[in-house]
């Protein structure tokens, strides 16, 4: 069946249709990862985005029901070059095909995924349309024109739990799968559900931690009287500006309890300390972004997702910039000058990606540390 894939600048891309068929509009993006589609389709912080993958084969390992980030796929549509029909591996369970009919998500393939990333890159990320329902390729332009931007809305309320929930799983290991806490826990972590990923409650488990998670909107003050020894702000998808509830929650937490954000989390504290946020031209997303940290200019190779950056400029008063992307330089981690509160732009959980900025978990318990025999002293 054919399928069409139009930019809202007018660029037509003609393929084949894969998953599920229909139509959906969304911000056409890259992800550069090799491996770890799983990972990329369950990330809540792709809704409302039509994400391409660079490498040109897509599917090859299937599908399996351990590698999930979320409960299902939030992305609007999948762009690939070519889908694997044949997956080998022992873990998998369906073909990449039948998990996106599964779950209603439009694939696309035969895409010349190259000439659409450098399109991409040169003109930046836009809006655009898949469909296998309209096959003309004016009408598609139209209204991929017309459909709403990422820019303003708030895709937080729809990727959030409803209600809270306690999380008790650890990481995966061979053989055994994904194991429990290991040890008694030693810290109660409240997370903000923005869009979490489950890796990085897997990583806080690992860690020691008793994890909460709870809705985007929860209030502050039901927060602070669940008495966490640290407040987590996920990752999540879209412009980080109009989630004015969670910047007016954040700036209350500040100062009372240790905070640690990631992705969405540190656009959100950064908001909620007076900086701004903007859109990035393409945005970074993928296993291979060179970050520095800049007390000791080590250099980690770091998973990323995301369209939208802390202007640097805007928080300086208040906040140490830690880390710097060494691609383009923007932000990618700050950390309070006075409270107890730091974040990164990328993703120190990886799955998929590197594992070299894992050590940020250690930093947060860290500081939990210091912050509970402060208030003890
Ligand atoms: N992974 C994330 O949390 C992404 C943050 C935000 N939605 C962005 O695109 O910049």
């Amino acid at each position: 069946m054919k399928a069409i894939l139009a930019l809202a600048d007018g660029r037509v891309f003609h393929g084949r249709a894969f998953g599920a068929g229909g139509e959906i509009t969304g911000e056409v993006v890259f992800n550069t990862s090799m491996t770890g589609y799983q990972e990329i389709l369950t990330d809540p912080s792709y809704c409302g985005e039509i994400v391409t993958m660079t490498y040109p084969q897509i599917g090859n390992y299937g599908i399996n029901l351990e590698d999930v980030e979320s409960a299902r796929p939030f992305l609007s549509a999948f762009v690939v070059k070519e889908v694997c029909e044949f997956p080998s591996n022992w873990r998998s369970k369906m073909s990449l095909d039948a998990y996106l009919k599964e779950n209603g998500v439009i694939g696309i393939q035969g895409i010349d995924t190259r000439a659409l990333v450098r399109h991409i890159r040169d003109k930046g990320a836009q809006t655009g349309i898949v469909s296998t329902i309209d096959l003309d390729p004016e009408s598609l332009v139209a209204k991929a024109r017309r459909a709403p931007s990422i820019v303003g809305r708030d895709l937080v309320r729809e990727v959030t739990c409803s209600k809270p929930y306690h999380w008790s799983e650890g990481p995966w290991q061979l053989g055994q799968g994904y194991l429990g806490a290991e040890q008694a826990p030693r810290y109660k972590v409240v997370a903000y559900d923005f869009g979490i990923k489950r890796n990085i409650l897997r990583n806080l488990v690992a860690k020691g931690c008793d994890v909460t998670v709870v809705p985007a909107d929860t209030p502050a003050e039901d927060v602070l009287a669940m008495n966490p020894d640290g407040v987590f702000l996920s990752n999540g998808p879209g412009d980080p500006e109009p989630i004015t509830y969670a910047q007016e929650n954040i700036r209350k937490i500040l100062g009372k309890k240790p905070v640690f954000g990631i992705c969405l989390g540190h656009q959100l504290l950064s908001l909620a300390l007076g900086g701004t946020t903007y859109k990035l031209k393409f945005g970074h997303r993928g296993g291979n972004q060179p970050v520095q940290r800049g007390e000791d200019r080590r250099v980690e190779i770091t998973a990323q997702n995301h369209g939208f950056a802390v202007d640097g400029a805007s928080i300086q008063n208040d906040a140490i910039q830690t880390h710097t992307n060494l691609n383009d330089n923007t932000v990618e981690g700050l950390e309070h000058k006075l409270l107890p509160a730091f974040s990164v732009q990328y993703h120190p959980e990886a799955s998929p990606g590197p594992h070299d900025a894992a050590y940020l978990f250690d930093k947060f318990t860290a500081m939990m540390d210091r912050h509970k025999q402060e208030c003890a002293e």
